[in-house]
């Protein structure tokens, strides 16, 4: 079994998709993204199968996408935004290097704008984004090794924090990359 050196949880907008890529590159691994397994499989939008099949339905697709990936795929892998909310998704990330990606409202806000065809944010996406939050915090807390920040970092210095907080430096090389070099200096 080859499972992910890292596994990005977090909500929408947290940067998942950018920071998954770019470590991806960092680790010289391949980058994968369990909603766009599903939506390969079940070869339609993930919005469509909430509103036919219901959430538990879309959920129980994504415990089956989850575990497909973490068996075969060994490089970096992002989650949808609410996979944690699964027991059975939780138990099987068990033990793993999981990252948290933490954002706040108004930064969330600023980069998807929360207006994107998202089906639990349709209806006043700021209070449904907060509370999806207050829901969700403990359960991205409990599944992660290492909680990361992502204000007032651009993508790629998430990237370096994550290779940090996993002690995955030397997998990537020692030395940041000149573009992060420059944006500590
Ligand atoms: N640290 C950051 N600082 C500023 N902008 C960012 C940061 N991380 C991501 N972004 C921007 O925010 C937007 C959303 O990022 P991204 O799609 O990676 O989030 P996501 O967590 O994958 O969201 P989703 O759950 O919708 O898939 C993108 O335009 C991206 O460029
Ligand atoms: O936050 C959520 O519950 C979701 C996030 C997306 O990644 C998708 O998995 C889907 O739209 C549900
Ligand atoms: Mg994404």
């Amino acid at each position: 079994m080859t499972s992910p050196l890292v596994v990005l949880v977090g909500p929408p907008g947290a940067g998942k998709s950018t920071v998954g890529a770019l470590l991806a590159d960092r680790l010289g691994v391949g980058y994968r993204d369990t909603d766009a397994d599903i939506v390969a499989t079940a070869g339609r939008p993930i919005a469509e199968i909430f509103i036919d099949e219901g959430e538990p339905h879309f959920r129980a697709l994504e415990r089956t996408a989850v575990r497909d990936a973490l068996e075969s795929h060994p490089g970096v892998l992002s989650l949808g935004g609410g996979a944690i909310l699964d027991d059975g998704t939780r138990k099987l990330l068990a033990g793993l290097p999981v990252v948290f990606l933490d954002v706040q409202l108004a930064d969330a806000v600023k980069r998807v704008g929360l207006d994107a065809p998202r089906p639990l944010l349709a209806v006043n996406p700021r209070k449904q984004w907060r509370e999806l939050m207050e829901r969700r915090r403990p359960l991205y807390t409990e599944v992660a090794r290492a909680v990361i920040s992502t204000a007032e970092r651009t993508p790629a210095q998430v990237a370096e924090a994550i290779l940090d907080a996993l002690e995955l430096r030397q997998a990537a090389g020692q030395t940041p990359p000149a573009a992060h070099r420059e944006e500590q200096a």
